[in-house]
């Protein structure tokens, strides 16, 4: 067993690196990805999730760096482990006459490994998996595009995986269809599966995971649990009065940091000031306090911080 399994992690790697001529896409990325978990790799279009995930799977080259998946190292073990890894990168070309279960079985017949006998259990089991049984007949060019990325999940699915990669799963779907595919991943993590997906939609991290990794130009720059994420997302004391400047004043001398003042009121970071100590020398200097609060920044402020870009955070 290596490192990565005793650490119980389906995904490791270090210093991967990625170039593509004078370019640095990916720049010394370490990932940790838990077992079990379901891992946002979040970052804006072109930050360099996909030649990351490209790197994962063996489909490009790093120039420099390692990696394990599911315990085994790449490149040498690669190829015994992809079987228990389902991916979604490139979505599989499907033909647009034939039903999603031929289309399935057409994939599946190109999976040497899989045994021919079994086959239309694996295809109907996929097609169970992601609800698509009953429209199983029907032609895959007339399956809405929920229907057409669920049945490329089920591609992926066709043979039980421990870990799935999924490159953009919800990227040009409805709402509509972008709910049935997080509702899948939502399943398969139930089941103890461990997913990594990319994104650029902060919601979809909120929404369904329960790690994240942050990307900006190529690099990892945040990586923990949501939890710790938003835990790490520094407080900040809001005074409401009719005399900011007062307010603003004594915030400074109470020895609050970044503090400044508008018409209506005063703002600073408490650090380990307790809140009611600030409250007890505002109205020790009379200053007529309205409101108090301390306000927690949510997970886009702290996003945006860290990346220095702003998240499309619809869907
Ligand atoms: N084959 C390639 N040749 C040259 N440059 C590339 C190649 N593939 C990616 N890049 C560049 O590497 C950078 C990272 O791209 P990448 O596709 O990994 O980002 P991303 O975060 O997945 O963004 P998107 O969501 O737009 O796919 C980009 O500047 C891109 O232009």
């Amino acid at each position: 067993m290596t490192d990565a399994a005793a650490d119980g992690l389906a995904v490791r790697s270090q210093g991967l690196t990625k170039r593509f001529g004078q370019q640095v896409a990916v720049d010394q990325v370490d990932l940790r990805v838990p077992e079990g978990a379901v891992y946002g790799f979040l970052g804006p279009n072109g930050s360099g999730k996909t030649t990351t995930i490209r790197m994962l799977l063996g489909l490009i080259q790093p120039t420099a760096g390692r990696h394990e998946l599911l315990g085994e190292p790449a490149p040498e073990r690669l190829t015994a482990v992809l079987p228990r890894v389902g991916a979604l990168v490139e979505g599989p070309a499907f033909h647009p006459y034939l039903s999603g279960r031929a289309n399935l079985a057409r994939l599946d017949a190109g999976d040497r490994t899989a045994d021919p006998r079994t086959a239309r259990q694996r295809i109907d089991g996929a097609l169970e998996r992601v609800g698509l049984l009953a429209a199983a007949g029907k032609r895959y060019r007339a399956y809405s595009l929920g229907m057409r990325q669920r049945l490329a999940l089920a591609g992926s699915l066709l043979t039980p995986r421990d870990l799935l990669v999924l490159d953009e799963p919800t990227n040009g779907l409805d709402p509509q269809g972008t709910r049935e595919v997080r509702n899948l991943i939502g399943s398969l993590a139930a089941e103890g599966r461990t997913v990594l997906l990319s994104t650029h939609l902060l919601s979809e991290v909120e929404q369904i995971c329960t790690h994240a990794g942050i990307m900006r130009q190529g690099r990892l720059v945040a990586q923990s649990t949501l939890t710790e994420l938003r835990a790490a997302a520094t407080p900040r004391v809001r005074v409401c009065t009719d005399a900011p400047a007062d307010a603003a004043r004594v915030l400074r001398e109470l020895g609050l940091t970044e503090v400044s003042h508008d018409a209506t009121g005063a703002t600073g970071l408490p650090g380990a000031i307790a809140p009611e100590k600030i409250v007890v020398g505002l109205v020790a200097d009379q200053v007529p306090v309205r409101g108090f609060a301390v306000q927690s920044p949510d997970l886009e402020e702290q996003f945006v911080k860290l990346t220095g870009e702003g998240f499309d955070v619809s869907g």
